[in-house]
């Protein structure tokens, strides 16, 4: 038998780092950039955000592309998963008017990944939508789909040659439940039972669009693959009752399963326990059709099996239990699944108040999602930890918490799961949304006092490092130094 220590990736396993274009790029009004939604609810309404504070410059990655690379470069890094800003690309959203300059900035950016032999992994759409889409309706049009459509073909257009691995949307129920049902994200709509299932089926109808458009017009020349990101994390019942064990499905059908369903399941559509339990809802509140829109039957087979991978976004688990005194807001997505999360007192804390290290939840998410949609093709295209700003350099709670994430990773390896890649999360420190600069997920600390925006590496740097280089997590590895350097040959 193999001991902990001899366990290995695969040589051909990507190991990564993951950023977005919001959260790094800065330049909000470079050029002719259009302006976004983050950029208007930031500007328009401040104080939503913690530290009032705003992506304007970020980690001005539009000035320090350069220094982005050489990052990657001291890491050994295999991949970059990194976002493109629609509004750069196309200023008013629509694709009559291409911008040289946005085109011209990430062909930079990939060149430079690609002179060093790193593997650009391109997500078309990380959450800053056009303001002009977004004064449409955005997701809640009916021909977003069509103009998603029309930007990627511009993307695959220009950045194909090189790019071989597309996501076409980052986390589904963060743009749907967080930004249309809810208020913890642009554009704060506030639609709440209604926003996420709407936007749910236009965006995996726009998804399968995309995907299209790349498998029957790029793929046959380009040669690459074409994918979704959708945020997974475990859901297990508090306890083996019936009630729990409903309340735990219910729970992960609103969490991941309306938008992983149509695409992954065998029959398509909206998964069906919630389907039914939101029509009846919906009854019982005196609508006159379910707030969940159906698929026609075109519809249905269109966005069925419409991906060559699966991207799951990992960070934590919750246990989940059937509600008992709870009062939902009516209507509501929670209100419609019944269930209620909490999480044990022993779980380790990040500096996120959503973010606990459980454990095995790697295993445990991928495993079920395995079984239930005919084993995928799987990348971990987010997984990593908070600090807060005054922990600075020495990040020992972030080494472990990757640390126990990668055994995890390699427990679905060995259970025979195709799992092909890990991005932590994240490169650097960024704007992390609604908490602004207040929680630092970086392996790179940036100083965003300093004008030049300086990156340092932090302790787990050394040791991710580590395990790229050797393909083996060193539980005892200690750095020696904090200069970092680039091995040669990278
Ligand atoms: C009793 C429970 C106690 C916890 C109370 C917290 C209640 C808040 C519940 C929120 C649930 C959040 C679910 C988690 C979502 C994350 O997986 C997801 N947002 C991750 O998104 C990525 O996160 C990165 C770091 O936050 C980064 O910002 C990136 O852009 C995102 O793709």
């Amino acid at each position: 038998a193999s001991t902990r220590q001899e366990r290995r990736f695969p040589d051909d396993f990507l190991f990564g780092t993951a950023t977005a274009s919001y959260q790094i790029e800065g330049g909000w009004n470079a050029d002719d950039k259009g302006e976004n939604i983050w950029d208007r609810m930031t500007h328009t309404k401040p104080n939503v955000i913690k530290d009032v504070s705003n992506g304007d410059i970020a980690a001005d990655t539009y000035n320090n592309y350069k220094r982005d690379v050489e990052m990657m470069r001291e890491l050994g890094l295999d991949a970059y998963r990194f976002s493109l800003s629609w509004s750069r690309i196309l200023p008013n959203g629509l694709s009559n008017k291409v911008s040289e300059a946005g085109v011209a900035f990430y062909n930079n950016y990939i060149n430079e990944m690609v002179k060093y032999g790193i593997t650009p992994m391109v997500t078309l759409y990380h959450w800053d939508l056009p303001q002009k889409l977004q004064d449409l309706g955005g997701f809640a049009n009916p021909l977003f789909p069509d103009w998603f459509e029309d930007y990627a073909r511009v993307v695959y257009e220009q950045f194909g040659d090189r790019v071989k691995h597309w996501i076409t949307f980052n986390e589904p129920r963060e743009i749907c439940y967080e930004g249309y049902d809810s208020t913890t994200k642009a554009p704060i709509l506030n639609a709440t039972g209604i926003g996420a299932y709407l936007c749910a089926k236009n965006l995996v109808l726009a998804h399968a669009k995309a995907y299209y458009a790349y498998k029957n017009d790029f793929a046959p020349s380009q040669d690459g693959q074409c994918g979704i990101t959708i945020s997974v994390n475990w859901f297990p019942p508090l306890t083996d009752s019936k009630e729990d064990e409903i309340a735990a499905e219910l729970y992960r059908q609103a969490e991941w399963g309306i938008y992983a369903e149509p695409i992954f399941s065998a029959e398509g559509g909206f998964p069906k326990e919630l389907s039914e339990k939101v029509a009846q809802m919906s009854m019982e509140q005196g609508y006159p059709r379910s707030r969940m829109p159906e698929f026609t039957d075109e519809e249905r087979e269109f966005v069925r099996g419409a991906t060559d991978f699966f991207g799951v976004n990992h960070y934590t688990a919750f246990l989940v239990s059937a509600a008992k005194d709870t009062e939902f807001i009516v209507p509501s997505v929670y209100g419609d699944t019944g269930a209620v999360t909490s999480v044990p007192d022993d779980w380790p804390k990040s500096a996120s108040r959503w973010l606990t290290q459980a454990p095995d939840s790697i295993l445990n998410a991928l495993t079920h999602l395995n079984n239930k949609y005919n084993s995928p093709i799987f990348y971990i295209t987010e997984n990593g930890w908070s600090t807060r700003v005054e922990d600075g350099l020495e990040d020992d709670d972030r080494i472990r918490y990757y640390r126990a994430a990668l055994e995890s990773a390699l427990d679905v390896l060995d259970a025979g799961i195709t799992l092909k890649g890990y991005m932590a999360w994240s490169l650097m420190d960024n704007f992390e949304w609604m908490e602004g600069y207040t929680e630092r997920f970086g392996l790179y600390e940036v100083d965003f006092e300093d004008p030049a925006r300086s990156r340092t590496p932090r302790k787990s740097a050394f040791v991710y490092k580590q395990i790229i280089k050797t393909r083996v997590i060193d539980h005892e590895y200690e750095p020696e130094t904090r200069t970092m350097t680039i091995d040669e040959g990278k």
